[in-house]
């Protein structure tokens, strides 16, 4: 057997095992550990031959596993590729083609609905065609440049050769860089995707102001904030005490000592709190704007989830924003693209939260190889 037919064989195996409970990452890496003999060459085969498959969502169900898996090589890859050459030469003579050029090719036409069992449930402003497409590419590895660090990063990066993008702070990288290698120095940087740096441009704190990033998980936001004014109050939550935990490493790598952090359930009424001039309420959501970069929940995810985490982004928005002061702002944020998590837990913030809402919109990364987000300002006016 040859080496392209052991890695088709792997990768069938793996999708005919994966049940979408864990995380596909996860799941790979106890495949792997459980196989040693599997060198990292043929382990980054397999795994990429999986996450294609998975990337083509539902589309095209009547193909077999194999077939779906040389399908999205064919649509993903940008590059000849061996393994298809072996199976589909006269595809991978096509390979540098657009993905318009190869559909015509082969006589198919995309299917958004199909790809993406959701789309009626997609925000304002999202093409669905473009957006479901997007699913075919990884997107990038973003790092936030901390305050005064971006020109020293760069030089870095010039010197090493290393193929690079910025915008603002934000440097795009390709996936799979050994950043850690790359850039030695953890204050310099924060990985933190484009869009999600963004939403950081409706914080605007000011100097000794409190604020509170209420789902704080390991700090991303939190970090973002600090860097714009070191001088605020911050207190930091999480209903997880493990990611708070991760958190106070970030915070202690990114130099930063003075806060308040505590584990608390916004399911539940908060108390022992004095108001805050601004609340980061970066809600848990069904992440649908981030996977790109786990598409197995194209496969996985199913529709009944959407009203479950509306309902708990409502809950929790209901029991914090009674801690904003008179004046005081709420950002929300989501990496949804779905409008229940979105305009509709806007309405919800107007009319049963009593906020006047400033501004509030997608952030769209499709289109830039990042993440989809979603923020929305509502301000206290009691
Ligand atoms: C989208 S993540 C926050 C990401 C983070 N702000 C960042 O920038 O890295 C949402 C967080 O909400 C937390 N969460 C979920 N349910 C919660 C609850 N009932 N009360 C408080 N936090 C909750 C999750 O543990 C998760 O860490």
């Amino acid at each position: 057997m040859t080496r392209w037919e052991n890695y088709m064989n792997a990768a069938e195996e793996i999708v005919a095992a994966y049940d979408g409970s864990l995380p596909l990452h996860h799941f790979l890496k106890n495949f792997f550990k459980a196989r040693p003999h599997m060198g990292s060459r043929d382990r980054r085969r397999v795994q990429q031959l999986v996450y294609q498959y998975y990337r083509l969502g539902k589309w095209q169900p009547q193909l077999d596993v194999r077939e779906r898996m040389l399908l999205g090589t064919f649509l993903c890859e940008t590059s000849p590729d061996a393994l298809l050459g072996f199976f589909k030469p006269e595809w991978n003579e096509r390979i540098t083609g657009t993905v318009i050029d190869k559909l015509v090719f082969l006589n198919l036409r995309w299917d958004a609905a199909s790809a993406f069992p959701f789309v009626s449930h997609l925000s304002e402003g999202i093409d669905p065609e473009a957006f479901t497409l997007s699913y075919l590419q990884q997107p990038r590895l973003f790092i936030r440049a901390r305050p005064g660090k971006k020109a020293a990063i760069l030089r870095l990066l010039e010197d090493a050769g290393v193929a690079h993008e910025t915008t603002g702070d934000a440097i795009a990288l390709a996936n799979g860089i050994k950043i850690e290698e790359l850039l030695p120095d953890k204050r310099a940087y924060e990985v933190q995707d484009l869009s999600s740096q963004e939403t950081g441009h409706r914080f605007r704190p000011q100097p000794k102001e409190r604020w509170w990033d209420c789902c704080a998980a390991s700090g991303g936001k939190s970090i973002l904030l600090h860097d714009q004014q070191p001088s605020i109050g911050l207190t930091v939550s999480d209903v997880r005490a493990s990611i708070l935990e991760n958190l106070h490493k970030r915070f202690a790598e990114a130099g930063i000592k003075q806060y308040d952090a505590r584990v608390l359930d916004l399911t539940k009424p908060v108390t022992g709190f004095r108001p805050f001039k601004g609340i980061i309420l970066d809600a848990p959501c069904s992440g649908s704007g981030t996977w790109g970069r786990s598409p197995e929940h194209l496969f996985y995810f199913t529709e009944d989830r959407i009203t479950e985490y509306a309902a708990l982004q409502k809950k929790i928005a209901k029991h914090v924003t009674p801690l904003l002061e008179p004046g005081g702002r709420l950002v929300y944020i989501t990496c949804s693209v779905f409008k229940e998590e979105n305009e509709d837990a806007v309405t919800f913030l107007q009319n049963e939260c009593g906020l006047e809402i400033e501004e509030s919109g997608v952030i769209k990364g499709y289109d830039r190889e990042a993440d989809t987000m979603f923020v929305a300002v509502g301000r206290n006016l009691t």
